[in-house]
């Protein structure tokens, strides 16, 4: 028996710890470095992490390497070298884009060619699920088990926690409960909590659809400030309560409200990247400068809840081929699309037709 932690539970801790802006050690493959996360760095840290020697690089995803103009040799990241006299201000420029336009990085980067980068990879993995922008810096350590237990730091084995960073996790069902709303009396809203203690997602069931026959379905990504604010930047307020209205019409479905703020970023780098778009950038490119793909999100977790719900074939109201795509590869069937449009305003004219030319979305 053993009470320690497993590699799960470590993972959701190293977030936590990234968030707070304390360091993780990260061992695998033989090699062990100590990171921190760009956005929740200060002063202080990088004061004691500079004492401590050696060559600290700030990994960047090379979405963030393409706007900077820095080689990426690792693909999908660059490692970027720190200048001798590295600042705060110089991290911040790197990390985040809020000002190249009004004072670009003095260049060139100078990103690391030789080396492996599998610590780095888990590094920008880990600040993405922390939901921080996806940069981080990372310093190689000799002996890491040594220094994170005299340090009391969060040790993550990569080779471990690599596969579960990228893995959907399964939801549980905790409760449900009778919520009568605007659209249904009938309605039933269901929790359900993914094992690796990330955000909750909820079902909201109306009716009683039965389980063997194609269920009206809608699976909404969470935008507080269309949903809740009444932004007129997106289409997401109206295409919510259309779906409700639709499904108490028939009097039977199922909303999933999938807590996917940002297409997958969290809501301060949608608030972000909505800053860049005050700049001049569409949505897309806006993720890109961020250092984020289009969309970051996991449609694999809306299949697994439909099932743990008894669904398997539905009638997805969406516009976006890559939900029914991702569906059918996760094992429902999608019988038939029902389009939902709604909600178009001057404001958001712009928007859904960059997502029908860039992100293929159905007009
Ligand atoms: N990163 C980012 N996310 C945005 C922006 N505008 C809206 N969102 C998010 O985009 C998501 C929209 O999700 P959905 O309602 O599922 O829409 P969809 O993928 O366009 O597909 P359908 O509505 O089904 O056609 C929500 O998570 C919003 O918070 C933006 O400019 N940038
Ligand atoms: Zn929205």
């Amino acid at each position: 028996m053993s009470f320690a932690p497993d590699t799960v539970e470590i993972i959701a801790r190293a977030r936590a710890d990234l968030r707070m802006g304390v360091p993780v050690v990260l061992v695998g493959n033989g090699a062990g470095a100590l990171i921190l996360a760009a956005e929740t760095l200060d002063a202080q840290r990088l004061a004691d992490l500079r004492a401590l020697g050696g060559q600290p690089v700030l990994a960047i995803t090379s979405r963030r390497a393409e706007t900077l103009k820095a080689r990426a040799y690792d693909g999908d990241l660059a490692r970027v070298v720190l200048p001798s006299d590295v600042s705060m201000a110089w991290l911040r420029g790197v990390a985040d884009p809020a000002d190249d336009l009004k004072s670009p990085m003095k260049g060139p980067l100078q990103t690391l060619r030789d080396g492996a980068a599998d610590l780095h990879r888990v590094a920008i993995a880990l600040t993405k699920s922390a939901r921080l922008l996806p940069a981080a810096l990372v310093l190689p350590l000799t002996d890491p088990y040594v220094f994170a237990g005299e340090n009391a730091l969060t040790a993550v084995n990569t080779v471990l926690a690599a596969p579960l960073l990228t893995a959907s996790p399964h939801p549980h069902p905790v409760v449900s409960a009778r919520l009568p709303v605007e659209a249904s009396e009938a309605g039933r809203l269901h929790i359900f909590r993914p094992e690796d203690g990330g955000e909750e997602h909820y079902a909201f069931e109306i009716g009683s659809p039965p389980r063997d026959k194609p269920v009206l379905a809608r699976l909404h990504s969470a935008c507080f400030t269309g949903d809740v604010m009444g932004s007129l930047k997106c289409d997401c307020g109206p295409q919510l309560r259309g779906a409700l209205a639709q499904m108490g019409t028939e009097g039977a479905g199922v909303l999933l409200y999938l807590n996917q703020e940002g297409r997958g970023i969290g809501l301060a780098n949608k608030m972000r990247a909505y800053s860049l778009q005050d700049q001049g950038f569409d949505t897309v490119e806006a993720n890109h400068r961020l250092g984020f793909e289009d969309d970051e999100r996991d449609f694999k977790l809306g299949a697994s809840i439909l099932k743990s719900m008894g669904f398997h074939q539905i009638r997805l109201l969406t516009n976006n081929p890559r939900k029914i795509a991702m569906m059918e590869k996760n094992g429902i069937d999608v019988v038939e699309r029902v389009p939902l449009k709604v909600g178009e305003t001057h404001h958001n004219r712009g928007y859904l037709a960059t997502k029908a030319a860039k992100s293929g979305h159905l007009l």
